[in-house]
């Protein structure tokens, strides 16, 4: 019979499959009762043998960490901020369109220029450094420069992979949004009443006050989500991973690699793509299950974005385009 190492990396691997089927697919293979079987045979081989034991466990998702404080964090690339596009009208689009073209050097009868359309998710940005596969740090944006370690709340959420599939490149650094679902934060805060704790003015209120938890077992309890929008070092190439080409092909690779990539991410070509997906995401926005403040759009190809670089900290291949603010629903 193979040693209890073996069977426990078994089990965590199968426990992985299952867990990205469920909370990032949607579509679980095998019935709960199947997935906590498995669960069960792993704690209680963890508990024989507790020096097997790794942070990136399944069973380690809802184990309380209590750190004294967060730790600082420098950002090997910055983390961007974005600039926001001030008209929340549809020429926000194309006055963000006749920017990049103009800064190409591109005439009117050149071909439309192509970006990625994504929808902007009001959570917090967040920072997750993976070596070999295995998430390693994760980060909230801070000044850009400095963030704080939130390593172990961030490991409680099960939309974020731990270890991911073979072939990544040995240091890969994954930035995106943490948010939390409206529906989420509606029974969080009945919770809270119930209990007399304190409720949250609005999901990304309820989201950072969750994630900046010094004890991550009250993190376990706050039902925190995650998409991926991006990459820290735009170059993983330099380390023998995948050459990506586009934005668009890069959060491909992110997907495969079991990262919630957004499914209204759309490429868009010129700006008439663009007014028409800032028009879509208006239209469907209160019917999200999650709280957007805008869309973003991204210049598509990864050299264009190095030849138009950054103003400061700001990329000038990307812009916000904010939507009015949502009159106050009460909540
Ligand atoms: N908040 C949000 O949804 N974002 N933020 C970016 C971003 C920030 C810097 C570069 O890209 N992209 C998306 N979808």
């Amino acid at each position: 019979a193979p040693g209890p190492a073996a069977e426990i990396d078994a089990l965590r691997a199968q426990l992985r499959i299952w867990a990205h089927e469920y909370y990032v697919n949607d579509a679980p293979s095998v019935p709960d009762a199947e997935y906590d079987r498995l669960y069960r045979r792993l704690e209680a081989l963890e508990a024989k043998h507790p020096d097997l034991v790794t942070p990136d466990s399944p069973t380690q998702r809802v184990i309380g960490a209590v750190m004294a404080g967060l730790a600082p964090v420098q950002h090997v690339v910055p983390m961007l901020s974005i600039r926001t596009e001030t008209d929340t009208e549809a020429s926000g689009a194309q006055a963000f369109d006749a920017r990049i073209r103009r800064e190409l050097g591109l005439d009117t009868g050149d071909a439309p220029v192509e970006y990625v359309a994504e929808p902007k998710f009001d959570g917090l940005a967040m920072s997750l450094r993976y070596e070999n596969g295995r998430l390693v740090q994760a980060a909230t944006r801070g000044d850009g420069s400095i963030g704080e370690d939130v390593t172990h709340n961030i490991r409680t959420i099960r939309r974020i992979p731990q270890v991911l599939p073979a072939g990544v490149p040995p240091v890969l650094e994954v930035r995106g949004e943490v948010y939390m679902r409206r529906a989420d934060f509606e029974a969080l805060n009945e919770r809270q009443r119930a209990e007399g704790g304190k409720t949250f003015v609005n999901p990304r209120n309820a989201a950072a006050g969750a994630v900046r938890q010094l004890d991550s077992s009250i993190t376990a309890q706050r039902p925190l989500s995650f998409f991926a929008y991006g990459l820290g070092d735009i170059t993983p190439a330099a380390q023998g991973g995948p050459a990506f080409g586009t934005h668009y092909g890069m959060l491909q690779h992110l997907k495969t690699w079991g990262f919630p990539v957004a499914e209204q991410v759309s490429l868009a070509h010129g700006a008439d793509e663009l007014v028409a997906f800032h028009a879509r995401m208006g239209a469907a926005r209160d019917s999200l299950p999650y709280d957007i403040d805008g869309v973003v759009y991204k210049v598509n190809s990864l050299a264009l974005q190095r030849e138009l670089g950054f103003v400061t900290r700001e990329p000038r291949w990307a812009v916000a385009h904010k939507y009015p603010a949502q009159e106050m629903v009460t909540r």
